[in-house]
């Protein structure tokens, strides 16, 4: 396969506002007012009260902490069990219509997202989804792909592809929908370290905000602000040096802890 890269300092042809410079970032306002979800009667999110805008926001915390659970109920894909989730006013599980045209979610594993088997199909339905017929649909996803400089991936076989270049189709598949928030859920564990650079690179240019959830801090460098979940609650949120820093100081100290060893309740 032929290959294309981005370079350190791309340039970017601005095809239909998908890449416009960072400065230009539309920021987004969260709110979550008495945020509470449980699974099988064992709470995950424990009334979360939130109010901020954001650029790039950050989300960190152990495992299990429920930073998932928060971006699932962000992107409208569950039901709070009590309270609300807004971005910018709208409650995207009660607007469904909303959800598909203002957040992309992209998950840790490609292979649970990818359903098409060629590049431009994949691209391109999403843009179906949100009304465009299939010709345009595949136009929009080629000005997608042009942007990207991946025009030459449109008749790849997805299953072809490295882990990290799946990532990037996926990425590509949300960009194309242009979504005032786009939510990242791990989206670089377990890749290499170019990989996730040159990714991150890509993830720069999007003009949208972004809610970038993971358990490792280096991945939220560049995010103004980080909100740290612990056991489903709110534990810290503020700016990023400042919270990523007490993260680090906590997780450093349990760390000497034995508590891989307890057991759900
Ligand atoms: N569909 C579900 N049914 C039952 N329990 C669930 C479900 N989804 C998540 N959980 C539980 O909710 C808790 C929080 O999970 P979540 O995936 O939101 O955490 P996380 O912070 O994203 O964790 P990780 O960093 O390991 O991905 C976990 O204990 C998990 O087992």
């Amino acid at each position: 396969m032929a290959s294309s890269h981005l370079k350190a300092e791309p340039t970017i042809e601005i095809q239909r506002n998908i890449f416009t410079a960072r400065e230009k970032t539309t920021p987004v306002q969260i709110a979550l007012t008495g945020l509470s979800l449980a699974f099988e009667q064992r709470p995950v999110l424990s009334d979360l009260d939130l109010d901020l805008r954001f650029s790039r926001l950050g989300i960190v915390g152990r495992n299990g902490s429920g930073k998932s659970t928060l971006a699932r109920v962000l992107a409208g894909l569950v039901a709070p069990s009590s309270g609300k989730a807004t971005l910018d006013g709208v409650d995207m599980y009660a607007d469904r219509r909303a959800a598909i045209r203002d957040v992309g979610i992209l998950f840790q594993n490609p292979d649970h997202q990818i359903i098409f088997p060629t590049v431009l199909e994949e691209v391109a339905f999403g843009l179906t989804q949100l009304g465009r017929s299939k010709r345009q649909a595949e136009r929009d996803a080629l000005d997608t792909l042009a942007a990207f400089h991946k025009s030459d991936w449109a008749d790849v076989s997805v299953a072809t592809l490295s882990q990290g270049q799946k990532h990037l189709v996926c990425l590509m598949a949300i960009v194309a929908m242009a979504p005032k928030t786009l939510v990242l859920d791990e989206p670089f564990a377990g890749l290499d370290i170019p990989t996730k650079a040159q990714l991150r690179r890509y993830l720069h240019l999007f003009s949208g905000a972004v809610i970038h959830i993971s358990h490792d801090p280096q991945d939220l460098k560049g995010c103004e602000t980080v909100l740290w979940l612990d056991k489903g609650r709110i534990e810290k949120v503020g700016t990023g040096p400042d919270v990523i820093s007490d993260y680090l100081t906590e997780m450093t100290r349990l760390g000497d802890d034995d508590d891989i060893s307890d057991l759900p309740r």
